[in-house]
């Protein structure tokens, strides 16, 4: 049976750091759209709200180049505030250093190799020399580099792979990575050089190697004879001949160079190394006394640097044969001609500083002990402390709300690079490893570390930081020189030389004063950065746009308030108008009052109700005035009027007259107790008669000029219902004047008597107009008591109006008609036929409708029209 093994682990797994990103582009935002407005005057479109939000979500495109007018003096400062990140290279070093670099003990030919400076411990001898066998045998590089040259893969040797199962690693994101075969020129053209070239511009700068121990960082800053490192190279390039125009020809340069350094385990002292190698001390983050030497050439300068680098602390190790024992710092300070330090005063505090720090050893590696032990924990410590500002100001800058670590203040050399450790200044990193297997873990431990700083950024103040700076090297320049005049001479000389040194110090002393306050008034407070500056630009850019956005909605605002202006003045003008209108109608309306109180005067005396005796007369006055009467009541009911105000009031008036004023006009009709009861106040009430003695009928005239009455066929409230309701009845009773001529027209569906329009009555006549009430409309009834009208029945006539009363209508109205027809219907049968016969129904039916009373009123109509006739 065959036996499946698990599926292999694979060797090496890439753990990517630091990953390259791409910044991501950001969108570019349209401007905000301006409200656009017509200059229409006369229809304004609706003012479109304020665009505040699109404002306020106005971005600044990163790419975009600030806008802001700087002035060229200016313009440099905004360059130096621009934000940059760390700048992190990375250096390896051969593996088998070239020919003639016989420093590295470990790297030399174990035959050649100078016995181990340090006693060994004889149990770990074997195991030493099995290692060192092993070695040989897989002296491979554990770095690797990319072909872009800015990352590197680095690679576990075997043992370290199968025994703790450490993966290969990928650390991206460098400046550049130098490969082993790379040259000193190749690096400082890459590295180096563009800090020179800021340097000359009036940019500060440093450049820091880290590294462990026998990396190559003193090779890499100091080279040899045959390899100048990148301190000769930049020396040379500064005091490259420049052309006579340029102003670098007036430059000076100083040149200091110190260490620090922990003897035999004491505390860290400051050492100058251009002078006897006194010691210093720190206040703040200024080298009391530390001297400063112009420098006027290449070789005056690589001298004057060999000479120091003699003083430096060195030791052999196990590691190297020369290994650094003190951070060492050379300072180069360009200073200016006194005639041009109007012109160019920045440029006197531009330093760059090169920083060869001590490697970090391992103790097995080493094989340190005692003095050298010491010297290695100070070493340790003091690039522990370094990396620990670094990552602190790291940790700062990815969460501003975190304060910034003060671990500066844990060695001598933070503190003297605290504006650079700070962010304040621009720094670039330079990382040296060794590629042997053996040096894996010093590899790893170093990228590990350091890789994040790349993400570091610096804010250039160098205004602020240059004062300082100047500030510094006042100080220095002044207490280095002091002692240097000192020892001139003897006792006499020297106090001689003494007074003149103070008054030289003195002198220099108000100039760099006057330097100073030069400095600090051409400082302006632009404490920029690009973030400020991003800020300050979109700020501009988003009050540049609100402005624009205001002013157009003012527009806006302004035109419609000039239409608004011009139709608040047509609208006066049409008030005017109006006033003047309302004047005269009021004044007509006040010739027309007067007119009405005259015609009321005469029309109420018109007013007359004749009743024949046993009929209940329910007239409808066209809206007007609703009379019900009966043999004994007469009901005077006064609907709503629903004419105009002045025709209603007289009309209502006229109605409180009707009640007192029931007057027999032509004939004599007695009526006796008749009450008036507005059915506008008490819709049921009743005017009663109780003795209404009526001998003769009469007509109702109500309105001043004209009343036309509209008698309906029947009346629910009544009970009187008209046999022939096909039929509509009207009596249209005309009135113009009392006094005047009464005109008086009937018609009907058959109609067989007509008055004529326009006919005259006499006196004999007048009865006829007192019957212009049907008979069918003036019915007999049994009811003695009440009369019911309904409101919904009294149908007010609206078409009462002024223009009616300037010109009557005339109707002829069919009850009109009827009344004839059955007037000459009554010669025929309805005399002679005695009451209740029984012959015809019909007949019997409308007999019964048919009073005594108007028979008589029949009978005198005849009469009246025969002798009319
Ligand atoms: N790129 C290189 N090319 C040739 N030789 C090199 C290179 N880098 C270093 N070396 C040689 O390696 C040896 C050790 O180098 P170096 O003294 O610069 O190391 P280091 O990092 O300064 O060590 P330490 O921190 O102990 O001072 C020297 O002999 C140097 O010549």
């Amino acid at each position: 049976m065959e036996s499946k093994s698990p599926p292999r682990c694979p060797s090496s797994v890439t753990v990517r750091r630091n990953p390259y990103r791409k910044a991501r582009a950001t969108p570019l935002t349209n401007p905000p759209q301006l409200p656009s407005h017509s200059t229409s005057s006369s229809k304004l479109p609706p003012i479109s709200s304020f665009p505040i939000q699109d404002i306020l979500s106005e971005e600044i495109p990163q790419n975009a180049p600030p806008t802001v007018t700087v002035t060229a003096a200016s313009q440099s400062r905004s360059q130096d505030s621009i934000a940059e990140n760390l700048r992190v290279y990375l250096r390896i070093r051969p593996l088998v250093p070239l020919k003639g670099s016989t420093k590295n003990v470990g790297d030399q030919n174990p035959s050649s190799r100078t016995k181990n400076v340090w006693p060994q411990n004889p149990s770990k001898k074997d195991s030493v020399r099995e290692k060192k066998n092993s070695k040989k045998k897989n002296n491979e590089s554990c770095v690797t580099v990319s072909e872009d040259c800015h990352s590197v893969t680095l690679s576990p040797p075997l043992p370290l792979q199968e025994s703790k199962r450490i993966k290969s690693e990928v650390y991206e994101g460098f400046s550049y990575v130098f490969s082993a075969d790379s040259t000193q020129s190749e690096v400082y053209e890459k590295m180096v050089n563009p800090l020179v070239e800021d340097f000359l511009k009036g940019k500060s700068g440093m450049l820091a190697a880290l590294g462990p121990t026998g990396s190559g960082k003193t090779h890499t800053v100091f080279g040899s004879a045959r390899e100048p490192g990148m301190v000769p190279l930049a020396l040379q390039r500064i005091f490259k001949p420049a052309p006579a125009c340029s102003s670098q020809s007036s430059r000076r340069f100083y040149l200091s160079i110190f260490e620090i350094c922990a003897e035999r385990g004491k505390a860290e002292r400051i050492c100058d190394l251009t002078s006897d190698g006194q010691d210093l001390s720190m206040q703040q983050s200024a080298i009391k006394g530390l001297q400063e030497v112009l420098v006027h050439d290449v070789a005056g300068a690589e001298q004057l640097i060999g000479r120091a680098l003699l003083k430096r602390s060195t030791a052999m190790t196990n590691a190297n044969s020369q290994s650094s024992r003190s951070q060492c710092i050379i300072n180069i300070r360009r200073g200016i001609d006194s005639s041009d330090a109007e012109t160019d005063e920045q440029s006197n505090s531009t330093v760059l500083s090169i920083v060869d720090l001590a490697g970090a050893e391992r103790e097995k590696r080493t094989g340190s002990q005692g003095t050298r032990l010491a010297e290695s924990n100070f070493i340790n410590n003091t690039s522990m402390v370094f990396g620990l500002c670094l990552r602190s100001l790291l940790e700062h800058q990815k969460k501003p709300k975190k304060a910034l670590q003060k671990h500066f203040q844990n060695s001598l050399l933070t503190r003297y690079l605290r504006d650079y450790l700070e962010g304040k200044k621009r720094m670039t990193l330079i990382l040296t490893v060794k590629p042997g297997e053996e040096d894996y873990l010093d590899a790893s431990y170093l990228l590990r570390q350091a890789s994040p700083f790349m993400k570091i950024k610096f804010t250039n103040i160098e205004a602020q930081s240059n004062l300082l700076c100047n500030k510094r090297q006042f100080q220095t320049t002044f207490r280095a020189e002091q002692p240097k005049r000192i020892k001139l001479g003897s006792r006499d000389a020297s106090m001689i030389e003494g007074k003149i040194a103070r008054d030289e110090n003195r002198l220099h002393d108000e100039e760099d004063l006057r330097i100073c306050n030069a400095k600090f008034k051409n400082c302006t407070p632009l404490n920029l950065n690009s973030d400020n500056l991003m800020k300050r630009e979109r700020n501009h850019q988003i009050m540049q746009n609100f402005a624009k956005a205001l002013w157009s909605v003012l527009k806006q605002h302004n035109e419609k308030l000039k239409v608004a202006e011009s139709e608040i003045q047509i609208l006066k003008e049409n008030l005017r108008n109006e006033k003047t209108r309302s004047i005269e109608m009021e004044k007509e309306l006040n010739n027309l009052r007067s007119f009405c109180t005259c015609s009321k005067e005469n029309s109420v005396a018109s007013t007359i109700v004749k009743v024949g005796e046993n009929f209940e007369s329910t007239v409808h006055s066209e809206g007007h005035t609703f009379c019900s009467f009966d043999e004994r009541n007469v009901k005077v009911l006064s609907p709503n009027c629903n004419c105009s105000p002045e025709n209603g009031d007289l009309v209502r008036r006229q109605q409180q007259d009707m009640s007192s004023q029931i007057l027999s006009h032509k004939t004599s009709s007695n009526l006796s107790g008749l009450e008036c009861i507005d059915d506008k106040q008490e819709p049921d009430a009743l005017v009663r008669s109780s003795e209404a003695d009526v001998s003769s009928p009469s007509i109702c005239v109500s309105n001043e000029n004209c009343q036309i009455f509209q008698i309906h066929e029947s009346f629910p409230g009544t009970g009187n219902i008209h046999e022939d309701s096909s039929e509509s009845n009207y009596v249209v009773a005309e009135h113009l004047d009392p006094k005047s001529d009464v005109k008086v027209s009937t018609s009907g569906n058959d109609s067989s008597a007509s008055v004529e329009p326009g006919q005259q009555l006499g006196e004999k006549n007048e009865d006829l107009l007192d019957l212009l009430v049907s008979p069918k409309e003036v019915k007999h009834t049994q009811q003695q008591d009440l009369t019911y009208v309904p409101e919904t029945e009294i149908r007010p006539d609206t078409s009462c109006n002024s223009s009616r009363k300037e010109k009557p209508k005339r109707r002829l109205l069919p009850a009109s008609s009827i009344l004839v027809r059955e007037i000459s219907t009554l010669d025929a049968d309805e005399f002679d036929k005695p009451r209740g016969d029984g012959v015809g129904n019909k007949l019997a039916a409308s007999e019964r409708q048919r009073t005594q009373g108007s028979i008589s009123l029949l009978r005198l109509l005849k009469s009246n029209l025969h002798s009319l006739v």
